[in-house]
């Protein structure tokens, strides 16, 4: 909360978005963040859900198909980035699109970099139905999980890295001195959050302000 209190001043009603892949704590994390800043909590594939008027993610998908699904992912995003004060837990798949990316740089995006593995376990243990690109009807669920994510992180390549703000769960695992990331509560990786968001702000400001005081000086000169 002590944290808090310092990054909402810096960040002067700018939007957090939480990327990263399926299963990274996006949700999860979003409503601790959103909860200690005071801001509203939104995830874009309930909001999805909501738009097309179907129950879930994976209904979507098997009704209409992936590309419908990111339209409308698309649209949802670009309408919560003409707003303020939000944390956005985004799908997993936004980070592909540049367009998604014009958006969210209106606000500052946080990218949860957890290891596949950590992400398999988790998600092998609530299950794929409501993933509809991990679910898999028959096989070990981590073993399936694991395979369908490594290849989903290949095609992905380092999307998830244009992202203002890097938070590694293999870092924080070390900082704290914790050998294996699932000792990590979501807290921890709150905390780290609003560390890794302040030092952003504070040196995206610098910038900023470095930027106005040399173009005034050049108006000066002129
Ligand atoms: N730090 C953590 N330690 C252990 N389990 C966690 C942690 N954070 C989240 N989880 C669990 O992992 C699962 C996935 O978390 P969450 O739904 O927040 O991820 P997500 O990034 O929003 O996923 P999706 O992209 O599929 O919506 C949930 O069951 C959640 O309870
Ligand atoms: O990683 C992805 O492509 C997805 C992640 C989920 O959040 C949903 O947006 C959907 O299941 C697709
Ligand atoms: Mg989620």
């Amino acid at each position: 909360q002590r944290k808090s209190e310092e990054v909402l001043f810096q960040l002067n009603g700018r939007c957090i978005y939480l990327v990263g892949m399926m299963g990274s704590g996006k949700s999860t994390v979003g409503k601790i963040l959103a909860e200690v800043l005071g801001y509203s909590f939104f995830d874009s594939d309930k909001l999805v859900e909501q738009a097309v008027g179907m129950p879930s993610v994976a209904q979507i998908f098997k009704v209409h198909s992936e590309a419908f699904f990111r339209d409308n992912e698309s649209s949802v995003l670009r309408d919560l980035s003409s707003m303020r004060r939000l944390v956005v837990a985004t799908g997993g798949g936004a980070v592909i699109r540049p367009v998604n990316w014009k958006n969210m740089k209106k606000g500052l995006s946080v990218w949860l970099d957890v290891p596949l593995e950590a992400l398999a376990r988790r998600i092998a243990k609530v299950g794929t139905a409501s993933r509809p690109l991990l679910d898999q009807p028959s096989g070990d669920p981590y073993t399936m999980a694991f395979s369908k994510l490594s290849m989903l992180a290949e095609q992905r390549g380092d999307a998830y890295a244009n992202a203002d703000v890097r938070v590694s769960l293999e870092e924080i695992a070390s900082k704290l001195g914790h050998d294996d990331v699932s000792k990590l509560t979501p807290i921890d990786i709150a905390l780290e959050s609003l560390h890794k968001i302040e030092s952003f702000v504070v040196e995206d400001t610098a910038v900023a302000d470095s930027q106005t005081e040399s173009q005034s000086q050049r108006m000066h000169t002129l």
